[in-house]
C-alpha cells in the first residue's frame, strides 16, 4: 500500500480532484491534514510520500528524497501565504508576532524577510491557532497560510497584508517553493513501481491544471467561498505546480539564507527519486 499525504488546501484541490479519479484505490490510501501534521507523520514514517513543506527536506536530508518536478510554488504573488499587520512592517521592530502552527516553511521565510527585507532581527515569533482578529488584538503580526490565508484576505480592511511569494521575489528576484513531494527512503523501501505510477499521475493531472482550471474550480467544495472564477485565478495565475530550474534555483537561495541565519543547521545538498 502507497500511503500520500494530501494538504487540505485549496492549492491542492485540483491535483486531488484529478488524482481521485486516476490512483489504484486498492493500493494507494490518501491522509490528510495540514503540513505541520503530515510533516510530522512523513518523518516518522505513517505515510510514505506527501506534499510537505519545502524546509522539511533540510531537515530530514538523508532520509527524504524529493519527486522530481512539483512543487508548490509561485512567482511573485501567491495569495495564501500572508502576514497581517496593524502597522508597516519596518515598524514592527522588538515585537513578538505570531504564526500559524499550521506552516513550517513559510514561518522559516518570514524570519528571512524580518531580517533581510524589512531590517528586523530582534522580533520573536509565536505559533497560535487563534481566529485571526483576536490574534491581531493580542499582537501586532500574524502570518497565515492556506485556506484561512484566502478567508482572512477578503475581511481584512483595516490591516496591512504582506503577500510573501510578492516579498520574496522583491527580495531575490527568484520564485518561491513552498511545498515538495517528499518521500520517506525507509517507508517506501520496496515500493518503487508505486512511486514511478503515481510520479506519472501527478503529472497527468498538473497538466491538466491550466487548460482545465475552469472546469474543476466549477466541481471544486472550495468555489463556496472562494467562487468559481477567483478559484481558476489562483491556480492559474498565483500558484505555481512545476519545479523548474527558475523554481530550483529559489529553492536553493531559500535554503541559503535560512543556513545564514541559522534557521537551519546548513544548506542541503538536494537528492531526488529515484536514486
Ligand atoms: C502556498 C502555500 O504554501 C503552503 C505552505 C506550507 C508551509 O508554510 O509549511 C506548506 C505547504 C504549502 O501548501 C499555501 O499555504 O497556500
Amino acid at each position: 500500500m502507497l500511503r500520500i499525504g494530501r494538504i487540505d488546501y485549496a492549492n491542492c484541490t485540483p491535483l486531488f480532484m484529478q488524482l481521485e479519479k486516476t490512483l489504484p484505490g486498492e493500493t494507494t490510501t490518501i491522509v490528510h491534514g495540514v503540513p505541520a501534521t503530515l510533516n510530522a507523520k512523513l518523518a516518522n514514517g505513517e505515510i510514505d510520500i506527501c506534499i510537505s513543506s519545502s524546509i522539511e527536506f533540510s531537515r530530514h536530508a538523508d532520509e527524504y528524497a524529493i519527486l522530481p518536478g512539483h512543487c508548490i510554488g509561485s512567482v511573485g504573488p501567491v495569495k495564501s501565504v500572508l502576514f497581517f499587520t496593524t502597522r508597516p512592517a519596518e515598524e514592527l521592530a522588538g515585537q513578538r508576532l505570531l504564526v500559524t502552527s499550521e506552516s513550517a516553511t513559510s514561518v522559516v521565510l518570514l524570519h528571512i524577510l524580518l531580517a533581510k527585507r524589512w531590517g528586523l532581527s530582534d522580533c520573536s515569533l509565536q505559533t497560535t491557532s487563534l481566529p485571526w482578529q483576536e490574534a491581531l488584538q493580542q499582537s501586532s503580526g500574524l502570518l497565515l497560510i492556506g485556506d484561512r490565508a484566502l478567508q482572512a484576505a477578503s475581511g481584512s480592511a483595516g490591516v496591512y497584508c504582506y503577500d510573501l511569494g510578492q516579498e520574496w521575489m522583491e527580495l531575490t528576484g527568484l520564485p518561491f517553493v513552498y511545498a515538495l513531494w517528499l518521500i520517506n527512503r525507509t517507508s517506501a523501501a520496496g515500493k518503487e513501481g508505486a512511486l514511478t505510477q503515481f510520479s506519472r499521475l501527478l503529472e497527468q493531472a498538473r497538466e491538466r491544471i491550466i487548460p482545465d482550471a475552469g472546469l474543476l474550480a466549477a466541481q471544486a467544495p472550495e468555489a463556496a467561498w472562494v467562487g468559481v472564477q477567483p478559484l481558476a485565478d489562483y491556480w492559474r495565475n498565483a500558484i505555481t505546480y512545476q519545479l523548474d530550474e527558475a523554481h530550483l534555483a529559489g529553492l536553493e537561495c531559500f535554503y541559503q539564507l535560512a543556513a545564514e541565519l541559522g534557521l537551519i543547521t546548513s544548506r542541503p545538498q538536494l537528492k531526488f527519486f529515484p536514486s
